[in-house]
């Protein structure tokens, strides 16, 4: 089955998933149609790489009849309506990481897509690269003994990006990057409902979260220690250590390496002619054909990254500012 592709919103990480898909599966993915805010933005962008459909208003994208699922790659506050909006019109979607501003609304989104039964994930590229995967299988066949903990510490210097600080942009070092250290101590823990959290950090000037810590107890001595700043670059290695050994993931977000007691193992990325904006992009292109797959035998969701992972995440990103104080206007929206 050849899924057929619309993207919303024309910025940064639309091109670079754009390229990473059409390079790595040119027959089984097709994008059909791009939608932007404005119609030159959406031409421009639709030129760059040879879609056939651009769109003035992402509501002429819902309508179109030849657009399976759509890739949601706009503002984090822009979500929540973009993925409804495609929801109701009978696309499946899978939306850029965070996949809302708050639980509220994560919960609304993912009730709507099994009212209609339509494929939505939120898009956590990493959990779909194969790194993952063998990690997972390593832990689960015991060679690293039980594993106890979990660490990261996951930072950039992103202070001139202005949607990682506007609180209009739904900015802030947690929904940027610390939904990838939640989701990697989640994945370690999978299933596990926390004990407790233990959360400080720091606010900027505009009065977002700048960087956050949190230590987190599961039950059975489990507990990870995880951190991100949106100031400064950390480590970004993600190690999961076992009674019997240790896993090392370095760049955890999106990695090519995994470090095991018995040696390196190495995942080259999938080529591409086109430069890419971001580290790793070619990476992108798992997640599609893991929404692929799951299209083509009926699921509504990815097994790699669950409704109730999503859920989940989204519980302990509102934790995480809450105890912050950091608060969005989408946080007092009824729907
Ligand atoms: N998985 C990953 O590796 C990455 C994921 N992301 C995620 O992707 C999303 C988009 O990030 P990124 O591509 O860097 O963002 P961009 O700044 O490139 O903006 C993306 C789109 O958002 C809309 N937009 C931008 N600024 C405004 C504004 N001031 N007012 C209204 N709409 C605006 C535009 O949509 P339009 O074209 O329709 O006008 C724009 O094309 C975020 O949710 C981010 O978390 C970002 C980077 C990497
Ligand atoms: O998902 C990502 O990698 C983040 O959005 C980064 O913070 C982004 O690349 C910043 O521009």
């Amino acid at each position: 089955m050849v899924l057929r592709w619309g993207v919303a919103g024309a910025g940064r990480i639309s091109h670079d998933f754009v390229i990473a898909v059409q390079s790595a599966y040119p027959k089984d993915h097709k994008f059909v149609a791009v939608a932007a805010r404005s119609e030159d933005g959406a031409t421009t962008f639709a030129k760059d790489h040879g879609i056939p459909k651009a769109y003035g208003g992402y509501e002429k994208l819902a309508m179109d009849p030849d657009v399976d699922i759509v890739y949601v790659g706009n503002l984090n506050t822009q979500h929540f309506s973009t993925c409804k909006m495609m929801l109701e019109q009978g696309k499946h979607v899978l939306c850029e990481k965070p996949f809302t501003m708050n639980e509220k609304q994560t919960r609304k989104l993912i009730e709507l897509a099994k009212s209609r039964k339509l494929f939505i994930m939120e898009a956590v590229w990493s959990r779909c690269f194969p790194v993952y995967h063998e990690a997972k299988r390593i832990m689960d066949s015991g060679e690293i003994g039980d594993v106890l903990f979990a660490a990261v510490h996951f930072g950039h210097a992103l202070q001139h990006v202005e949607r990682l600080t506007s609180v209009q942009m739904g900015g802030g070092a947690i929904l940027d990057l610390g939904v990838y250290m939640l989701q990697f101590q989640q994945y370690v823990f999978r299933n596990l409902k926390p004990l407790h959290v233990a959360v400080n950090g720091h606010l900027n000037r505009a009065g977002t979260d700048e960087s956050c810590g949190a230590v987190i107890t599961y039950p059975d001595g489990k507990m990870a220690v995880v951190s991100t700043s949106a100031r400064v670059a950390l480590p970004n290695e993600g190690v999961i250590v076992g009674t019997k050994g240790t896993l090392k993931i370095p760049d955890f977000w999106c990695p090519t390496r995994l470090i095991t007691p018995n040696g390196v193992k190495e995942y080259p990325l999938p080529r591409s002619e086109k430069p890419y904006l971001h580290h790793n992009s070619a990476g992108l292109c798992y997640q599609a054909e893991e929404a692929r797959k799951s299209i083509l035998s009926g699921q509504i969701e990815c097994p790699h990254m669950t409704h109730a992972e999503t859920i989940e995440l989204a519980r302990l990103m509102d934790l995480l500012r809450k105890e912050m104080g950091v608060t969005f206007p989408e946080d007092s929206q009824e729907f």
